[in-house]
């Protein structure tokens, strides 16, 4: 590691069983509180990895560590190979176009429409300047989360829903390789919070991206994970699929199931 020099994703060969996101023992503290006590997770290539816990827990600050916008106190966090914390402003600048995030709100600037929301990240990430591209891949893309209708639309014309679909598709449409959903459904109503479940799902298999997926949201982490890690006080407790967990025995594992199932 000592030595180690970071060169971007796209010098990566893909392999299948790929580790894309590996955390190694990181702890990260603010002050007094130990918000990261010892956290290890690695993430495959084409896996969808669903993180549970309870608020406050720090699964948000995990997710900050893994793109670069904090530092572990200890261990380290590699992307595609590479020690984040080793990365320069450029290197963390190509390392956010390979990485994409839904945060609860979706993100979306309020005074662009739709279409122009979309049509952002591909200029300025993909620096793409030709009309009909644009216009295509917009399309595209709102078409892939059933929102073609909105295109000329507000985001404050659309429901949380329908925000959270357009959320999704801006950040789908430079196809990072990796997703960092903070809690993709709260806010959300049952069917809803369904339909974006399945939409997880259905972009993972079309695009087969890597996603890291962070929920108290049991039916998100039953349609969505190919594995389930369970966070408390700092440390990862338990880890496994969705079914193999709501079979444990451990107390406090039961009691993330026990809400719902
Ligand atoms: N930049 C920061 N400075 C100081 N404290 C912070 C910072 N970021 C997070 N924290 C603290 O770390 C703890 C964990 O926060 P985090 O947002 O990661 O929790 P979470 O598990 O994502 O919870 P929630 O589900 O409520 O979003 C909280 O007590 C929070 O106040």
């Amino acid at each position: 590691m000592q030595n180690q020099t970071n060169s971007t994703p796209k010098d990566k060969p893909v392999t299948d069983n790929e580790v894309v996101v590996d955390i190694n023992h990181i702890s990260k503290s603010f002050g007094a509180k130990d918000v990261l006590k010892d956290i290890n997770l690695k993430l495959k290539r084409g896996e969808n990895v669903v993180v549970l816990g309870k608020s406050g827990q720090g699964k948000s600050v995990t997710i900050q560590c893994i793109v670069g916008l904090l530092t572990p106190d200890n261990g380290t966090v590699k992307v595609f190979g590479d020690d984040v914390s080793r990365m320069n402003e450029v290197e963390l600048k190509e390392l956010r176009t390979k990485v994409g995030f839904l945060f609860q709100s979706g993100a979306l600037y309020d005074s662009m429409t739709v279409r122009d929301n979309l049509e952002f990240p591909l200029t300025r990430i993909l620096k793409i300047t030709d009309q009909a591209e644009l216009d295509k891949r917009v399309e595209e893309a709102l078409d892939g989360v059933g929102l073609l209708d909105a295109i000329d639309k507000l985001p404050s014309d659309l429901s949380g829903g329908m925000r959270k679909r357009a959320g999704l598709a801006r950040t789908m449409i430079v196809r990072p390789e990796i997703m960092l959903y903070d809690e993709p459904t709260t806010g959300l109503d049952p069917i809803t919070s369904r339909e974006i479940s399945e939409l997880i799902l259905s972009m993972q298999k079309k695009y087969k991206t890597s996603s890291i997926i962070i929920t108290h949201d049991m039916e998100c982490a039953k349609i969505t994970a190919d594995r389930v890690v369970i966070m408390n006080e700092g440390t990862y407790i338990a880890e496994g699929s969705f079914d193999e967990l709501k079979r444990s025995d451990d107390k406090l594992v039961k009691s993330f199931f026990n809400v719902t199932t």
